[in-house]
């Protein structure tokens, strides 16, 4: 079966600062991928590449078969590339639901019914109980999850989750990873950029490492997350300190 998501030697500069450097990785259908690397390492701007926010100045991404990589953000939501936000920005003064009927209505979601197909989405994602509250008036947890929402209400293929736990208690972060889980067995490729590495590793198959633009590690998320290297420069253990 051919990957969902193929990104080729794609590259990115800001001015003299490379932050996407010859990056070169596969999705399979399916699979949920998680995405770690120290602040600036470059990850929301790789977001930023496969959503089409930002187009890379080299290399290629394919998505369902496609080649996507001079495609506008636009297009690609409505070929299945659904994003969630870092810091969520709702329609603050538009209920709950409202929100998701925007982003099923400008996504391309092709729902055959987008008013159920939404209402779903709100018990999936725990807010049916605020479906007609406004979105300003949320909890930073169900702002979080409306976030996700509105990506699920575009019926991506691809889901792409930027610091969905960042700011959550632990409690919290736990509902949210069991949504997560419960969204990926639904069907839904996932890649997960996230500090909290317990609450990706719950729900990841894998897991790529960045650093300064360029990926230094990949592979079995256990495995990698205790290869020294991946220590030093994730958690600033190095081998010297260790032995000290
Ligand atoms: N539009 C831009 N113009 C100039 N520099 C930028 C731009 N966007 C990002 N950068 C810089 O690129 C680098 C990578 O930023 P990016 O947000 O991708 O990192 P990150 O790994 O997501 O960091 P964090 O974990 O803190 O969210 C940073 O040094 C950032 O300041």
């Amino acid at each position: 079966m051919q990957p969902l998501l193929s990104l080729s030697g794609v590259e990115k500069s800001f001015g003299a600062l490379k932050v996407a450097d010859a990056i070169t990785f596969d999705l399979a259908q399916g699979e949920a991928l998680g995405i770690i690397g120290p602040n600036g390492a470059g990850k929301s701007t790789l977001f930023n590449l496969i959503g089409g926010a930002l187009k890379p100045s080299a290399g290629t991404i394919r998505f369902d078969g496609a080649d996507v990589t001079g495609m506008r953000a636009s297009e690609r939501c409505r070929r299945g590339v659904g994003r969630s936000f870092q810091i969520p920005h709702p329609f603050v003064g538009m209920s709950v639901y409202e929100n998701l009927l925007v982003a099923s209505q400008f996504g391309g979601a092709g729902f055959d019914d987008p008013r159920s197909a939404c209402k779903e989405i709100l018990e999936k994602t725990g807010l049916i109980h605020r479906a007609n509250k406004p979105a300003g008036s949320l909890t930073l947890l169900e702002r979080k999850r409306l976030e996700m929402a509105r990506a699920l209400a575009t019926n991506p293929k691809l889901l792409l989750l930027d610091e969905i736990a960042g700011g959550l208690t632990e409690g919290e972060c736990h509902d949210l990873v069991a949504t997560i889980k419960q969204i990926h067995a639904g069907g839904v490729s996932i890649i997960w950029i996230e500090h909290i590495v317990h609450a990706l590793l719950a729900v990841v198959d894998r897991l790529v490492v960045i650093d300064f633009g360029k990926i230094v590690a990949e592979g079995e998320p256990r495995a990698v997350m205790a290869d020294p290297l991946v220590q030093e420069i994730y958690m600033g253990i190095s081998v010297d300190d260790e032995a000290a």
